[in-house]
């Protein structure tokens, strides 16, 4: 099976959880993709559901397959959220935002009852870090702000080379808030609930890709078949 088969199967399992009614939060990526379309299936059968998508990629998918959308200011709450990741650990700790749109990501999630993340099982670690850990900053002053973020990782146990993100056309990567990355190989995130707070303390971060406490299950696809693992703590729980 193809990882992209795997992804849609992660998918699929994760839309058994969505009931008539219900407001979701539409997450960003090729494994949420694969939720969107599938949903769009469902409603096209006469699903009664509606969307906040979680970037612009994601609302021109969810438009394409006729999923009906809404804001976080039209409504005051959502009911689900599915949405992958790019490492999920045993606490269902997460990074995202390899795609950069973590910051809209992370707003969705904390609106949401219920994080459901998918993904194929490839992303399943058992400590976070190996993938670059994305911060979302402001370009004016971003010296300071590396330094600021450089001193956050020391005092973290944590180190590695930084580097702004760059598009696919090798101009700055910008986000759909009109902010840079700064992505940090970091290898091992020992404390990622610590190194959390200490990345949301720098004036110049807008948000950084660790979510803690967010994912309330994670339905990991593999070879031998698919893996519904629940958070033992309540959402919101850091510590
Ligand atoms: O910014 C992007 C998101 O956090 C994605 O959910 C994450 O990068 C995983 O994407 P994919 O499903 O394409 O691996």
């Amino acid at each position: 099976m193809t990882m992209d088969q795997l992804k849609r199967q992660a998918a699929a399992r994760a839309l058994e959880e969505v009931r008539d009614g219900m407001q979701l939060g539409l997450g960003t990526g090729s494994t949420a993709k694969h939720f969107v379309e599938l949903l769009g299936e469902r409603v096209a059968a006469g699903l009664k559901v509606i969307g906040v998508p979680t970037s612009e990629a994601t609302r021109a998918d969810a438009e394409r397959c006729g999923v009906k959308l809404t804001t976080l200011d039209e409504i005051d709450h959502l009911d689900l959220t599915i949405d992958g990741a790019d490492e999920i650990d045993p606490e269902l700790n997460l990074i995202k935002g390899g795609g950069g749109a973590l910051l809209r990501e992370k707003i969705v999630a904390a609106a949401s009852d219920r994080m459901i993340v998918i993904a194929d099982d490839s992303k399943w670690v058992s400590t976070l870090g190996k993938f670059p850990l994305p911060v979302e900053v402001i370009p004016f002053g971003l010296g300071a702000t590396r330094r600021a973020i450089e001193k956050a990782f020391a005092e973290c146990g944590v180190s590695g080379q930084m580097a702004v993100r760059k598009a696919k056309d090798g101009h700055v990567f910008v986000t759909d808030g009109g902010h840079w990355i700064v992505d940090a190989q970091l290898g091992r995130i020992t404390d990622p609930p610590g190194l959390a707070k200490a990345l949301s303390a720098i004036p110049g971060v807008v948000e950084h890709g660790l979510f803690i406490g967010l994912a309330s299950s994670a339905v990991l696809a593999g070879g031998g078949g698919i893996r519904v693992i629940e958070r033992r703590k309540p959402k919101g729980d850091q510590e």
